[in-house]
């Protein structure tokens, strides 16, 4: 297949939106909603010649509604009802009275919010409303937006919104500056608590011994998250005086130097540090990711901040090691349920400073999430395409339906390609090449491309991509994504014969996935329908991409399948696809082998032993 043309086009500070001339024809809209593994599809029929604009008006429910910006208002007889469930800044109620008929009812009980939502066409919450399945149930339809005035949307069940086909759009970068000014607050009031001897004073004591402080300045404060609120506590930290690191795998370096920061290995942070600062996101990857052996390797009398989120820390373990004094002191303003117990050991703990998930509650931040977040409702309720939404993209359903099969391989080689990073490497720069027949300019490659910008960001992040959102959020963390097409010689029938995923100056975890220009190269195409890996860096291999991938460098020789398989099998683990690929005989191989469970530690070990593979790595799909 010869590459007859190439273009190539880089996408920086680009907003998503849809071209205006694209058109659809009498068939039913598919409504296309991502969430974390599923896309889910609802059916709303569109009229001949609607466009892209219209079908999303039409999905959402606001045909009628008023076209005009700003502070207009809508016609009186349509306007859209507003629920807001909790306190909300002025400026943003002002912009929503402009727009719609706002109700604010806070302290609802479920049954009340169950009983009041299906007169609501949008509901605005922040962390303390549960928006649950019984909720978009109980609105019949209704329902078209749901604003969360702040980042965290662990409150609201985005599959059921999905399902419901109600749009989730949150305010993620106006309470930044306040989540790390408490941070900064937690780290001085318990460095000479503060609050302890508040509390004693009260009680008419005046213990000046007892409350002796410790210092900050040249003290090592460890920032673990070094994303929007860790950078902003870490350059507060240094006009403090203090000496500031930082974890976070996928940070740039350059970002933390600019700042005067290290970023420093997980084990050498919490090691090193005087005082510990947790803000990144509760993921998989980091729930309960400071426990029992994390704490044991900590400095005797660590002091701990979290203003993140509470499940990042094993709140009983956090406990023994208060009791035991390998944490001196915490200062906690989150936790992994909200409130606690009033009998919570950690809460009533003497060395523990609590707040109750006050990060965000500056008058300032309350009004820039306000605004944000209204006007990302007002945009909603007219159909309009929002940076902030979490969900439920659409699409015209010619493309989705041809695009499908290839969406789930544009995502599963995203995620496919970020595990290959080595920690520590920041990502910066990612190139898409898709190879296909077709024109250049007959390829619209904007799902692709958010499915592969999903599949690098969410198992790094709490960040959930969609089409809407993903240049935006990529542009955030400072990810560059450039595209290149490349016209191949076959048919036109598949809108893409094969996409190649590379990121560019970072190192990797499998070297054999590097090209020699340094980059990590994967690429994959769709097979009888399902998403296959055909590259990995210079080696060509055939594996469905399904379950996980144990990725193998070897000696080329006889017997290494046998050997492989024969670790996997003992260890009752299944193999569902294996391919050999070389570049010369006898020289170096790989081996892709594709498993339904993953492997156990030991059994990992055992294949590492074998004396011909020279690198291994497990990749989870
Ligand atoms: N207490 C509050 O009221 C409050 C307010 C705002 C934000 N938050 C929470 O603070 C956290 C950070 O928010 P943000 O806006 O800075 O998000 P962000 O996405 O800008 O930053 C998170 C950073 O964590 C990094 N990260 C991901 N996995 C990691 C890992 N395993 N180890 C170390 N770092 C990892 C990411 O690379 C990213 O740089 C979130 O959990 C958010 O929900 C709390
Ligand atoms: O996720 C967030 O934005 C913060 O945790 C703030 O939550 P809040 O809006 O309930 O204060």
């Amino acid at each position: 297949m010869a590459a007859s043309t190439s273009a190539s086009k880089t996408l920086t500070n680009q907003s998503t939106s849809f071209p205006p001339h694209v058109k659809i024809s009498n068939f039913p809209a598919t409504h296309i909603s991502f969430s974390k593994s599923s896309i889910s599809l609802q059916k709303f029929t569109i009229s001949r010649n609607s466009t892209i604009s219209n079908v999303l008006k039409t999905v959402q429910g606001s045909e009628s509604v008023s076209k005009t910006r700003g502070s207009d208002p809508a016609p009186k007889s349509t306007k859209p009802t507003i629920l807001v469930s909790e306190k909300l800044g002025e400026g943003g109620l002002d912009l929503l009275r402009s727009f719609g008929n706002v109700e604010c009812l806070y302290n609802l009980s479920p049954e009340d919010l169950c009983a009041k939502i299906s007169e609501c066409d949008a509901l605005i919450v922040r962390s303390g409303t549960k928006v649950t399945r019984q909720v978009f149930e109980a609105a019949k339809g209704k329902l078209k937006v749901v604003g969360r005035a702040g980042v965290g949307i662990d409150n609201v069940d985005l599959q059921a919104a999905t399902e419901f086909g109600c749009l989730v759009v949150n305010a993620p970068t106006a309470n930044t500056i306040a989540a790390a000014e408490h941070g900064i607050a937690l780290l001085a009031g318990m460095a000479r608590n503060v609050a302890q001897a508040d509390a004693s004073m009260k009680a008419g004591k005046w213990q000046r011994n007892k409350y002796v402080g410790v210092s900050l300045v040249g003290k090592t404060l460890a920032i673990m998250g070094f994303g929007k609120v860790g950078s902003e506590v870490a350059r507060r930290a240094k006009g403090l005086g203090m000496h500031v690191i930082a974890h976070d795998p996928y940070a740039p370096a350059d970002r933390a130097r600019a700042v005067g920061v290290e970023l420093v290995s997980f084990d050498q942070a919490i090691s090193t540090a005087d005082f510990v600062s947790l803000h990144m996101p509760l993921t998989p990857t980091t729930n309960k990711v400071f426990n029992d052996q994390t704490f044991s390797k900590m400095k005797k009398g660590v002091r701990i901040i979290n203003v993140a989120r509470g499940g990042v820390i094993d709140e009983d373990a956090l406990v023994r090691a208060l009791d035991n004094g390998t944490v001196a002191q915490a200062a906690l303003d989150v936790f992994t349920k909200e409130p606690p117990s009033a009998d919570s050991k950690l809460v009533q703990h003497e060395n523990v400073t609590v707040t109750p998930h006050l990060g965000a509650s500056t008058v300032e931040a309350q009004e820039g999430v306000a605004v944000e977040i209204a006007e990302a409702v007002v945009g909603a309720l007219r159909g309009e395409l929002s940076a902030t939404a979490v969900n439920a993209p659409m699409v015209p359903p010619e493309v989705l339906s041809e695009l499908a099969p290839y969406v789930t391989l544009a995502e599963k080689l995203g995620r496919l390609a970020v595990q290959l990073v080595a920690g520590g490497s920041g990502i910066q720069s990612v190139k898409v090449v898709y190879s296909s027949a077709r024109d250049p300019d007959n390829l619209d490659t904007r799902l692709l491309r958010a499915m592969i910008t999903k599949g690098i960001i969410e198992p790094i992040s709490d960040a959930h991509i969609n089409l809407v959102n993903a240049d935006f959020t990529a542009k955030q963390k400072g990810i560059r994504i450039s595209e290149e097409r490349v016209v191949v010689d076959s048919s036109p029938e598949n809108p893409v014969e094969s996409i190649q995923v590379q990121i560019s100056n970072v190192g990797s975890k499998f070297a054999s996935a590097l090209l020699d220009n340094g980059n990590i190269s994967i690429a994959g195409k769709v097979k009888y329908g399902k998403p296959h890996l055909t590259r990995v860096g210079p080696f060509s291999v055939d594996v469905s991409l399904e379950g996980n991938l144990i990725l193998c460098r070897q000696v080329d020789q006889p017997g290494m399948i046998g050997q492989v398989g024969n670790i996997l099998g003992e260890h009752n683990v299944n193999v569902s696809f294996m391919s050999v690929g070389r570049t010369v005989k006898r020289t170096k191989a790989i081996m892709a082998i594709g498993v339904d469970e993953e492997p156990d530690k030991d059994t990992l070990k055992k294949i590492g032993e074998v004396p011909a593979i020279e690198e291994f790595v497990f990749l989870d799909l």
